[in-house]
């Protein structure tokens, strides 16, 4: 079984499936075209594919019949047509949990960075701005008891909302497709509407998986709801906001500010205004961005491969119901 790995990944990976026999292709450039990246996978079997610029749609899978499987160096699987991946019993392998407890911290920096205006301060002093001791400059907003509303509370979600209770005590309220006991009974956390959601949360903090009917649902209408002092927090995907409506919710001091580790367009364009605003911290979607969560990732994607090789079921699989379907 020839393995297509579309960028190098922790050498963990690499090793488990090199020593499973498996055949490795790693391309010697980074950055592949989108040419070479069809090419590519027209010539080998199977795919480990890491981040989301390359789209497994119907047009993919029609030119890619030889494609058998594909393991994802990702949770997020919004960029695989898995309708079509089912239909074609193709395995779509994803790496959940060995990265919530890092994307969760950056959620909880960039709420934390947002509150207290790290961003802008860093910029103060690196333009060689230190200032005076001012009572009444730069002044953040405590998080002690406020309300964080997490939309979406999966694995993710949970972990943002431990983190947010035992560090600054704070009232989680929750919109999720189902409720969470586990919220509930651990973290006292109150299931809400999305309306009530989005007015009682002095933190939004956006937890979901990304689906296309789910495109800027943040956007003007839901932003001039939102309270004053609040601070939306993004660390799923890009394309659950309006980043211009956001602008102009932030200028407008509709709310307080924003933090966000994904954008839309990602990545964002360096001229974009929204860079420019003091009341706000852009990171480079790096939420799963640790030694630990990328080789839990590598060995995930690898271990989802290994198992296919041996037409075993995927450990970690996006689409669990193609096996259902087949046995
Ligand atoms: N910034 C990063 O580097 C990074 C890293 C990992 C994951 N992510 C993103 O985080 C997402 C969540 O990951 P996870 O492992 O927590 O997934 P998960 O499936 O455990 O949790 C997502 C939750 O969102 C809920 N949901 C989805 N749409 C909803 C809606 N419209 N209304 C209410 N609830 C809704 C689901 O029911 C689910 O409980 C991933 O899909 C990915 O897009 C980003
Ligand atoms: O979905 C994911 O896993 C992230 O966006 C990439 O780490």
């Amino acid at each position: 079984m020839k393995v297509f790995i579309t960028k190098r990944i922790p050498e963990i990976g690499i090793h488990l499936l090199e020593n499973a026999g498996l055949e490795i292709f790693i391309p010697e450039h980074e950055n592949l075209s989108q040419e070479e990246w069809l090419s590519y996978c027209k010539s080998n079997d199977v795919i480990l594919s890491v981040g989301s610029e390359f789209k497994y749609d119907k047009d993919f899978f029609n030119e890619c019949p030889n494609i058998k499987a594909i393991a994802l160096y990702s949770v997020g699987f919004d960029h695989v047509d898995i309708q079509e991946a089912n239909q074609r019993n193709i395995p779509i392998g994803n790496t959940p949990d060995v990265l919530s407890k890092a994307t969760s911290d950056v959620a909880f920096l960039l709420m934390q960075s947002v509150a207290r205006r790290a961003a802008y301060n860093f910029e103060k002093v690196k333009s060689g701005n230190w200032g005076d001791f001012d009572p009444l400059h730069a002044l953040g907003q405590e998080l002690y008891g406020k309300t964080l509303g997490i939309f979406g509370l999966g694995r993710i979600g949970f972990e943002m909302a431990k983190k947010s209770k035992v560090a600054f005590d704070m009232d989680i309220i929750y919109h999720n497709r189902h409720r969470s006991e586990e919220a509930e009974n651990e973290l006292g956390a109150k299931y809400v509407s999305f309306e009530e959601l989005i007015a009682q949360s002095d933190v939004l903090s956006i937890h979901a998986n990304f689906k296309p009917e789910q495109k800027e649902l943040f956007n003007k209408s839901v932003f001039e709801k939102m309270k004053e002092n609040a601070i939306f927090v993004n660390t799923a995907r890009g394309g659950f906001h309006n980043q211009k409506d956001l602008y102009d919710a932030l200028t407008e001091r509709k709310i307080w500010g924003a933090g966000l580790d994904v954008t839309n367009p990602e990545p964002i364009f360096k001229e974009d205004p929204i860079l420019g605003l003091s009341n706000v911290c852009v990171l480079p979607h790096i939420g799963s961005a640790t030694i630990e969560a990328r080789s839990g990732m590598a060995k995930l994607a690898a271990e989802n491969l290994i198992a296919f090789s041996k037409r075993e079921k995927m450990p970690t699989c996006a689409n669990p119901e193609i096996y259902s379907r087949n046995s």
